[in-house]
């Protein structure tokens, strides 16, 4: 059974797979202090609590932090007896090499969104991720990862709104009914929704002119459906596309091995 593990800037996703389908995700936050010993009690209490008999014999991690990569190592090898497979790393391959300038590191959570949407919808496609940012990554005919956008997330933006300014307080993200807000809180709500609507739509709408083909764009990410009711972004919505990248690349490996 495969354990696959893609850790955010922000949040850390655990997925357990039969082969077929996700037997549970389980999410918890990023701290990269967090031992290998302590992965091992949350996720076995977990199992336990879901009935999860699984025997957990490989391991895939996509990590954008990579002070994590090395307890996460620790805990495929004492707990799972297996070493892990990391997204980025030389020994782990992709199905289509990306193009990007030389010396390039992209992000692997942007790579593995590619080829779970690659295999899913195909080429000429752009993947949005709501993620810690908010990126933007390019899917050319044959598969390959040939660039994007990285954009300030949306939390981050509404968090560095009330940090930086003393009479802005903390604020959800939520879908305001009008543009204009008539107090603080709307107003601040209407700003990041609406500013990120508009976003997401200019910087699609661009990178199709300078692609100058038809390309189907792909929300994924927590805010993605909230997003989605501001406009007609998406073509799609995929909650689990890192998660599936991970397997796509997983079952790769395996078979080339
Ligand atoms: N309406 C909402 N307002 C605020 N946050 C939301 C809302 N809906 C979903 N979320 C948040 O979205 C997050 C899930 O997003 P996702 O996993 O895509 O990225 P992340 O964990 O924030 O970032 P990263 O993957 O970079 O660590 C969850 O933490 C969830 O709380
Ligand atoms: C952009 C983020 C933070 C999004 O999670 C991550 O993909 C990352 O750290 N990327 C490294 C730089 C790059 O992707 O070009
Ligand atoms: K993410």
């Amino acid at each position: 059974m495969l354990l696959a593990i893609d850790c955010g800037n922000t949040n850390t996703v655990f997925s357990i797979w039969n082969g077929t389908e996700f037997l549970a995700t389980w999410r918890t936050s990023t701290e990269w202090q967090r031992t290998a010993d302590q992965y091992f009690v949350w996720l076995s209490t977990l199992m336990k609590m879901r009935g999860i008999e699984a025997e957990i014999d490989e391991m895939i991690i996509s990590s954008t932090v990579p002070r994590v990569v090395f307890n996460l190592r620790v805990l495929g090898d004492r707990y799972f007896n297996c070493r892990p497979l990391v997204v980025g790393k030389p020994d782990c391959r992709l199905p289509v090499a990306p193009r990007v300038d030389a010396g390039t590191q992209v992000g692997p959570d942007r790579l593995v969104n590619t080829v779970g949407a690659w295999d899913r919808h195909g080429g000429d496609i752009v993947v949005v991720d709501f993620g810690t940012a908010t990126t933007f990554d390019v899917v050319d005919t044959d598969g390959a990862y040939v660039g994007g956008v990285i954009s300030p997330g949306v939390n981050l933006s509404l968090e560095a709104l009330h940090q930086a300014a003393a009479a802005l307080p903390h604020v959800d993200v939520s879908k305001p009914e009008k543009v204009i807000g008539t107090n603080t809180v709307a107003c601040m709500q209407s700003g990041i929704f609406w500013g990120y609507v508009g976003l997401v739509r200019g910087i699609c709408d661009r990178i199709r002119a300078e692609r100058d083909r038809p390309m189907r764009i792909i929300g994924t990410g927590g805010l993605a459906p909230l997003f989605a009711q501001g406009d007609m972004l998406f073509d799609d919505i995929e909650d689990d596309l890192t998660m599936h990248g991970l397997t796509v690349i997983h079952s790769y490996n395996k078979e080339t091995a």
